[in-house]
């Protein structure tokens, strides 16, 4: 008698907020293009969140990872951005399954306070002082993006820079709307301490999603 070997449960919809190819606006890949993967919820309470429309779980709808990974197939791009919301408050098994497959590189952005699930080929680790990060994520972090709000966030970036993997690439983002104040002092600081590089969210500049 054949045997169906079912799989374990994997989560197969997952709350879309927004999806849509742009350029990578911040960080390392800065200026790729590449599809963005919003999905809805995040508990992290950021008070200068740029997106706090995805903070609500429950307003967004369940749509099937094999949606989501023909949309982004569709649109020819070779990176997909998962990002949200905090993303990894979801099992991202099998999204990433079915991106991978399909040729896609899988890219997340993450505050870290969950563990990762899922496989990822770039890992950006952005910890927030509103909810402490999980220290899983120290090592699997390829670049670690500090949002700089006020002067005592350069001390507070260093201390994450000290767990971080050697390797990981180091990046000072001014919040939005402190940039005039910020971008001065982070200038300074990168020139003292030239592991960091400078982060701008140049989409906002481009006026693109
Ligand atoms: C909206 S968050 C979503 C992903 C995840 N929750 C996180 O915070 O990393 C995407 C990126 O935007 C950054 N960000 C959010 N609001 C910002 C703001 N007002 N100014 C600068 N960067 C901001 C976050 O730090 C994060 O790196
Ligand atoms: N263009 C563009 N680049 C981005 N990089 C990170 C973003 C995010 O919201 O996660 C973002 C975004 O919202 N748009
Ligand atoms: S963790 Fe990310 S999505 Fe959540 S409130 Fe902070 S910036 Fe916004
Ligand atoms: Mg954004």
């Amino acid at each position: 008698m054949a045997v169906e070997i079912k799989e374990k449960n994997q989560v197969t919809t997952l709350p879309l907020m927004e999806d849509f190819y742009t350029i990578q606006g911040e960080g390392f890949y800065q200026g790729s293009a590449a599809y963005f993967i919003r999905l809805g919820g995040c508990d992290v309470g950021c008070v200068w969140c740029d997106v706090k429309e995805s903070w609500d779980v429950n307003a967004h709808p369940s749509v099937s990872v094999d949606t989501m990974m023909e949309r982004a197939k569709a649109s020819g791009t070779e990176i997909v951005v998962v990002t949200g919301g905090e993303p990894a408050m979801h099992d991202l098994t099998a999204l990433t399954q079915a991106l991978n497959a399909n040729g896609m590189r899988t890219h997340i952005e993450t505050s870290g306070v969950y563990p990762l699930t899922g496989q990822w080929d770039w890992v950006c680790f952005s910890p927030k002082k509103f909810k402490e990060p999980h220290p899983s994520v120290f090592g699997q972090a390829d670049e670690l993006k500090v949002i700089v709000y006020n002067k005592s966030d350069f001390a507070w970036a260093a201390e994450f820079a000290a767990v971080v993997r050697p390797d990981c690439q180091l990046y000072l983002q001014p919040e939005w709307s402190k940039e005039k104040e910020m971008l001065p002092l982070i200038i300074d600081y990168v020139k003292a301490n030239p592991q960091w590089q400078v982060s701008l969210q140049v989409h906002k500049y481009m006026n693109i999603p």
